[in-house]
């Protein structure tokens, strides 16, 4: 596949472990979900082994995650249907966690079987979308949810928790914080050692992001939280600032925007992973993810879909031919 990237210098990606300004953490965990989130809403089918290829070029940009895929069902989410082959067939690098989306224990020992070391179970603190998206009440997928931690806990498979519309639902409107807290703290206390807050509809601002912040830190320590924002307002990068300035340390992004969730009519794609990356750059802040890099793997799996990045930097670099 030729890549349309125009000719400049490879960005030299800022690392300074110890150089960030005040109050910010040091570190970001950039946790890349564009292989399952990204493509999740793609209309038609992606090819699995452009899956395959997205997922071993992310593998070599420095990204310390990646979320692979998702083991739902196939009437659910046709383009995840090949849950198996994408996980037999990637490359795993050293460093890089794998994980991949499981609603029950169906989902969780067909991965396992499927080669998968860390899953990843998701929740909702909206009635209606815990419904429509798994088809089950909030307090049902908790139970299902139990189940895999304990049979993740006996075969020591690190377990993640989402919780979506942290900031908003699609059937419900507002959300209010103490319900994320709740949902949130009953995943972590069955073993989630990761709670990912689900900006699902992209609705949130940084104000209603510092609410719903201030009411889950108050039950989960600020190490175990991740902040996974959708850009549809425009407001992502703006909401993640507020979350790493209040310590979140762990952002969930993908590569060139791609993403919206099936059951969140209108969402659209994920904050870029290339927008974070340079944002962090200039906040001063270590991702030890390679900038240019990823927006080389944008530029392919954009060409490989048909359709122009979401990524702004990407954009920005194009046009420009350069990057600063
Ligand atoms: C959860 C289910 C399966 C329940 O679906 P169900 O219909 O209630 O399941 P069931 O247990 O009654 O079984 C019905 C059929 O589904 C099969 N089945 C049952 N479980 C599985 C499984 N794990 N894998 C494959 N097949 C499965 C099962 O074998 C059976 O097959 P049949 O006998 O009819 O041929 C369904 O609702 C589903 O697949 N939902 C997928 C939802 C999804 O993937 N949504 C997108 C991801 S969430 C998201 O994007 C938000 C997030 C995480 O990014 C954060 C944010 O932005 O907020």
């Amino acid at each position: 596949m030729t890549l349309l990237l125009p000719s400049f210098p490879p960005v030299t990606v800022s690392l300074l472990p110890f150089q960030s300004s005040s109050g910010l953490p040091e570190y970001i965990k950039i946790v890349e979900v564009g292989p399952r989130d990204g493509l999740q809403n793609e209309k038609v089918i992606v090819p699995t082994d452009i899956k395959i290829e997205l997922i071993n070029r992310l593998s070599k940009t420095g990204l310390p995650a990646i979320e692979v895929t998702s083991f739902v069902s196939s009437k659910w989410v046709p383009q995840m249907a090949d849950h198996k082959e994408v996980m037999r067939g990637i490359e795993r690098h050293p460093g890089v966690q794998y994980p991949v989306l499981t609603p029950n224990l169906q989902g969780f020992h067909s991965a396992i079987a499927a080669g998968a070391t860390e899953v990843s179970v998701f929740g909702a603190a909206s009635e209606s979308f815990s419904k429509m998206n798994i088809n089950c009440s909030i307090e049902e997928s908790i139970e299902k949810f139990e189940e895999i931690a304990k049979s993740a806990r006996n075969m020591d498979i690190p377990v993640r928790g989402y919780v979506s519309c942290a900031l908003g639902c699609p059937y419900e409107g507002n959300i209010i914080p103490a319900k994320v807290a709740e949902v949130s703290k009953r995943l972590y206390s069955m073993g989630c050692y990761e709670i990912s807050l689900g900006d699902t509809i992209g609705v949130g601002t940084p104000g209603s992001m510092k609410r719903m912040l201030e009411a889950v830190m108050k039950e989960i320590p600020l190490s175990a939280l991740a902040v996974h924002c959708h850009d549809t307002y425009g407001q992502a990068l703006a909401n993640i600032l507020t979350a790493i300035q209040m310590g979140v340390a762990v952002v969930d992004s993908s590569v060139a925007g791609l993403g919206g969730c099936p059951y969140a009519k209108g969402a659209t794609g994920n904050v870029a992973t290339e927008d974070v990356i340079y944002m962090l750059n200039g906040l001063g802040i270590n991702t030890g993810v390679d900038l240019y890099t990823v927006m080389e793997t944008g530029n392919f799996i954009c060409t490989a879909l048909n359709k122009k990045t979401n990524s702004k930097v990407a954009q920005a670099s194009f046009n420009t031919g350069t990057i600063h």
